[in-house]
């Protein structure tokens, strides 16, 4: 079979045409998101993009995701999954964007510039999976995508209505042979569900730790997953979903409690007070956990809090069992100042600080013998090398050991399989949280006791062009407009604790201000500075950015 390039451009043409009104978009944070309408000739061009970059992987299997993840309904996107499940390799991510900007007529040349480029031979096979989250214009867009892989001869799997992290879980099975599982969701299902209740044992209740979880499901693919779990869950644990049928992500999901501080809509009333809850995203890569107490006081567990539970359970049981690995935690800049300070002062544990985007921590985080990353909105997971599992492995046999550091092997050894390494995935997450709460007795308001959050704001500030801003330093300084990060540093500087930053965001047409100080009132006052002279000196459009309530 050859592949004539010249069908890629006619399909396009006749099928999948780009309006010469379409502004440039970008391969952002995660992938390219927008409003559904202007997406058909993105997915399209996806689809043609996947198709190479799996012969030029030697026709191991890429993903396409096809999910605008937290964003309102209207809004869709789509991302691409490197063959080991991680997400694309940054130099293909401007691949992408160029090819999605070139004008129609200019489609076949830029392909063929490609394989020229990347040495691609278009009569390899290609092999593509595509998955998409619960949003109504998903399968129409999944249906450009699949024309895509098409018009360049490769072959499609279409994995339906799947939760992002379990797509990236199919294309890691199927490019490790199996070895790091069955991919479907059948087999992801018993993987997690096989070492969840190993973990558990018989009894399902201990000290403050009460079986009943509240999931909200933000309206996404995440409850309709849940629900599936629930079945094959048996009573181990006892889950009640909310949110499982309406509009996604409207007032509930992860990030509209993480972003707003408050309970989502239609909560249960057996949740009030003290039910332990939970919140996932739309595409159920992200989790957040909380409660309101009997005062009824909000309290919010998020992602730097599920990486010190997790990083902290698991440095207890290497030392207990007496293998020697270095550990090490990854976050970003929005991580609060006070987990910071718990995890290095207190835990003794090696911090990181990367880049915004879960990319930037999964590559950091590789750099440990296990590496535990999150962004403070709840995206992440645990990775384990090659040399941490032969040794547990090791130890869970050694006959030199003790019955219970050999004991406490077998459990790690369950841990990892109850952890989905290949990306952020929020019901591995939640199992896993679940797991060690339940070992330690914990209630959340244990948990919570560990050490105390700063008071912290996320603002959005509206510029005419936000990529005016670019920044370094894991995006916690200011190079452009000049000057801007002096006049910041003035502002913090005033404030006991304070900490701001500001950068373009990579997902929404928005610049995002990040505060945080000894007090509420200190750090709405920092970010209603810092916002109100980013909209001032770089290009503020429509209202001023105004004093968020205390
Ligand atoms: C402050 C924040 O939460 N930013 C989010 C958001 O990215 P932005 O580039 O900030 O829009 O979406 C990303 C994708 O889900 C996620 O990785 C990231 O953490
Ligand atoms: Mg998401």
């Amino acid at each position: 079979m050859s592949v004539n390039l010249r069908s890629v451009f006619a399909f396009a043409k006749e099928y999948h045409q780009k309006k010469e009104s379409q502004k440039d978009i970008q391969y952002g944070t995660a992938g390219f998101r927008s409003h559904a309408d202007n997406l058909d000739y993105v997915m399209y061009r996806m689809g043609v993009l996947a198709a190479l970059r799996s012969r030029a992987k030697a026709s191991q299997a890429i993903g396409v995701m096809i999910t605008a993840s937290h964003n309102p309904e209207h809004d869709n996107g789509v991302k691409l999954i490197d063959p080991l499940g991680e997400m694309l390799e940054q130099r293909w991510e401007k691949l992408a964007t160029d090819l999605v900007n070139v004008p129609d007529g200019e489609l076949e040349a830029e392909v063929a510039r490609i394989c020229e480029q990347e040495k691609i031979d278009n009569n390899e096979q290609a092999k593509v999976f595509v998955g998409m989250d619960t949003r109504y214009h998903s399968p129409q867009l999944s249906r450009a995508v699949v024309n895509g892989v098409l018009a360049l001869k490769g072959t499609v799997t279409e994995f339906g209505i799947v939760t992002t992290p379990m797509l990236h879980y199919f294309v890691t099975c199927t490019n490790t042979q199996n070895a790091y599982g069955l991919p479907t969701e059948e087999g992801y299902m018993n993987k997690l569900i096989t070492a969840f209740k190993t973990l558990r044992g018989d009894s399902t209740e201990n000290g403050n730790y009460k079986n009943q979880l509240f999931y909200d499901g933000a309206n996404g693919v995440g409850s309709l997953k849940m629900l599936g779990f629930i079945k094959k869950l048996n009573g181990s644990l006892n889950v009640k979903v909310f949110n499982s049928n309406g509009k996604i992500n409207f007032k509930c999901g992860a990030d509209f409690v993480k972003t707003n501080h408050r309970v989502p809509e239609a909560l249960p009333e057996d949740a009030l007070p003290n039910g332990r809850c939970v919140s996932v995203d739309g595409d159920a890569d992200r989790v957040v956990y909380y409660f309101t107490d009997s005062d009824g006081v909000f309290h919010l567990l998020d992602g730097d809090r599920i990486a010190t539970l997790l990083a902290g359970y698991l440095k207890d049981l290497i030392e207990k069992c007496g293998v020697k690995l270095e550990m090490g935690l990854v976050q970003t800049a929005y991580a609060n100042g006070a987990s910071t300070d718990y995890i290095v002062n207190q835990m003794k544990i090696p911090v990181s600080c990367t880049r915004t985007g879960v990319k930037h921590l999964h590559h950091k985080a590789l750099d440990y013998d296990i590496g535990v990353y999150f962004e403070a909105n709840g995206h992440g997971t645990i990775i384990y090398s090659n040399k941490a599992k032969d040794l547990i492995r090791a130890a869970s046999k050694d006959e030199s050991l003790s019955e219970e550091q050999r004991e406490t092997a077998k459990r790690l050894l369950q841990i990892v399989d109850l952890t989905n390494e290949t990306v952020g995935d929020a019901i591995s997450d939640l199992l896993l949280v679940e797991t060690v709460l339940h070992a330690k007795g914990w209630s959340l308001n244990d948990w919570l006791a560990s050490y105390t959050d700063l008071p912290n704001l996320l603002e959005k500030v509206y510029l005419a062009d936000r990529n005016v801003i670019t920044v370094t330093d894991a995006d916690r300084v200011v190079v452009t407009p000049e000057g801007l990060q002096d006049s910041i540093n003035e502002i913090v500087a005033k404030f006991p604790k304070g900490r701001s930053f500001v950068r373009p965001s990579g997902t929404e047409d928005i610049v995002r201000v990040y505060a945080e100080a000894d007090t509420r009132a200190n750090a709405v006052q920092l970010a209603y500075e810092v916002a109100n002279l980013v909209f001032d000196r770089a290009g503020g459009v429509g209202k001023r950015p105004e004093k968020m309530e205390i």
